[in-house]
């Protein structure tokens, strides 16, 4: 279904995991797409090119004040508009609680979250000017709603994350701008290769969701391409949990 088609999208982290996954999504169902990420994703741009969209690639870090607007500039220089901005961009470096060290904990709020404000600021800015509102997703995560010994310094960046689309969707609502969090479970991507490399830990995992398996890029594409659409015209300030229902296996 062309869900997208004639809509431009725009997806930070693009070059790999759910990101890539998302951005091919996309132009799959009919959208132009621009990536950004601190890798190239000169691939990717050549298999959204091959289904006929356009595609670019832009490099750069979140976390530097001043790339967003880079970002959603040059997207428009080359892709016209922007209609669907996805932030995705994301790190999780396993650590320990009391030996954090404070560098760690700070990168990871300055990507995580500051990334994806200053990001999410610039794209609904572009969204005002353009006139024709949009959809904004953000990629928190199960981790908004619980804890993990490992990420302490990772949990509150996507409660922030979660709680950045709620206030959103209030102040953007009146330029017909939705702003919604979609909340992966566990997927195997590359932020949780080490990690999972655990047996142990990926068996735990794993058993924990009743729909039997950890969740891979593309369990992402159906749930944020909806919320990107039209299907989701009254749908904001929401955050769709996407994890094979692992948050809500207790007992
Ligand atoms: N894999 C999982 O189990 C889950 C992942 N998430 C979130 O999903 C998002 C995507 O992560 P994954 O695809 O799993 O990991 P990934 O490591 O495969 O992808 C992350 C992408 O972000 C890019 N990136 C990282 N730091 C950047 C920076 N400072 N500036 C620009 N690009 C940067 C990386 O180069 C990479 O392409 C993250 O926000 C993560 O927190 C949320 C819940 C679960
Ligand atoms: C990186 C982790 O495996 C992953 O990140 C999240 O946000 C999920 O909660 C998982 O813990």
């Amino acid at each position: 279904m062309n869900l997208l088609a004639g809509q431009t999208v725009l997806v930070t982290g693009g070059a790999s995991g759910i990101g890539r996954a998302i951005a091919l999504g996309a132009a799959r169902a009919g959208a132009d797409v621009a990536v950004f990420d601190k890798d190239p994703a000169q691939a990717l741009v050549a298999q959204i090119e091959a289904l006929g969209r356009k595609a670019l690639t832009v490099t750069g870090d979140v976390a530097e004040p001043g790339e967003a607007e880079r970002f959603v500039r040059e997207a428009v220089i080359a892709l016209g508009r922007v209609d669907v901005f996805v932030s995705n961009a994301g790190i999780c470096p396993f650590h320990s609680f009391l030996d954090m060290p404070a560098e760690v904990f700070e990168r990871t709020a300055r990507v995580n979250l500051h990334g994806a404000f200053h990001m999410v600021q610039a794209a609904a800015n572009a969204m005002v000017a353009g006139g024709r509102g949009g959809s904004i997703i953000a990629v928190s995560s199960i981790s908004a709603l619980v804890g993990g010994e490992f990420q302490t310094h990772y949990t509150p960046t996507k409660a922030g994350v979660h709680s950045l689309m709620q206030s959103a969707a209030i102040a953007l609502g009146r330029h017909g701008i939705r702003c919604n969090s979609v909340l992966p479970g566990t997927i195997l991507t590359d932020i949780n290769k080490d990690d999972l490399a655990d047996e142990g830990k990926r068996a735990r995992m794993a058993a924990r969701v009743p729909l039997g398996r950890l969740g891979e890029p593309d369990d992402l594409v159906g749930p944020t391409l909806f919320l990107a659409s039209d299907m989701a015209r009254y749908v904001t300030g929401a955050a769709l949990l996407v994890d094979g229902g692992a948050f809500v296996n207790l007992q």
